[in-house]
């Protein structure tokens, strides 16, 4: 067992994973994210971007493969240190706001600082800056259920970037806004990773989206992809690109 290079924070290889039902999730993926990186996970519905976004942040324990965060090696930590781990340096976007119901936004965007240690005061003034440069200042005292959809994911949102992890997970993270809020949304997430060094591991099957990032791994059926350009030809039938599995 031999653990990444210095400049990947993240390192997965030969990853396999099966849901508890059997169905195929991963079938050997290997891949290596870079510290700062903004890593697209692209592909159709069902091509395993959430599962393997769910692997790679320790939520689902792998059957095969290894997984290295830093020096790490997440496929062999018990599950109170994965838990830890994931609470002290990662943060997870998912496509449906999942805020607590009884505390209010700023409650809920400063929770994570405050289960880290930080003072009330302190994660309530970051949590306050967050929400406002995501639009969503003045809602900071409605509790959850008086938010519209949009505003609770920009909570998210806020939530997750505000302890500025060391890896953000944001799984289809603008899927509920409309699309004219996509831009916004998406150039403060990324711009807030880049200033802060926050490596992010985006779910997309939007190439608007992917398009933001550094690089883009391409899934199929649980497995990386290479697309491939080939030259146009003029009989009907010819592609102008196909995937091949790597
Ligand atoms: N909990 C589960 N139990 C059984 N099968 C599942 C489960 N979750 C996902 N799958 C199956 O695993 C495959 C990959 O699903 P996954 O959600 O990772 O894909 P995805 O690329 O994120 O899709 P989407 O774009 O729809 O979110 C699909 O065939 C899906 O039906």
């Amino acid at each position: 067992m031999e653990a990444p290079p210095d400049n990947d924070v993240l390192w997965a290889r030969s990853l396999h994973f099966t849901h508890p039902d059997g169905s195929p999730g991963l079938s050997g993926v290997t891949l290596a994210v870079r510290e700062g990186e903004i890593l697209a996970v692209s592909g159709p519905r069902g091509s395993g971007k959430t599962t393997l976004l769910r692997c790679l942040s320790g939520l689902e324990p792998v059957a095969e493969g290894e997984i290295w965060f830093n020096s790490t090696p997440l496929h062999t930590l018990g599950p109170a240190n994965r838990e830890r781990l994931r609470r002290d340096r990662f943060c997870w976007i998912g496509p449906e706001p999942a805020l607590v119901p009884e505390l209010n936004a700023w409650e809920n965007a400063a929770l994570p600082l405050m289960l880290r240690g930080t003072s009330r005061r302190r994660a309530k003034t970051t949590a306050l800056e967050w929400l406002e440069r995501l639009d969503v200042g003045e809602a900071a005292r409605k509790l959850p259920h008086r938010l519209i959809q949009s505003e609770r994911q920009r909570v998210s949102i806020a939530r997750a970037l505000a302890p500025a992890p060391t890896v953000l997970f944001a799984d289809e993270p603008t899927a509920p806004l409309h699309r004219a809020d996509r831009g916004h949304v998406l150039r403060t997430l990324t711009s807030a990773a880049r200033s802060h060094g926050i490596t992010v591991l985006l779910a997309t099957n939007d190439p608007e989206t992917a398009a933001l990032a550094d690089r883009t791994v391409n899934l199929l059926d649980g497995r990386p992809v290479r697309t491939v350009h080939l030259p146009e030809v003029p009989d009907a039938e010819g592609r102008a690109a196909c995937s091949i599995s790597v």
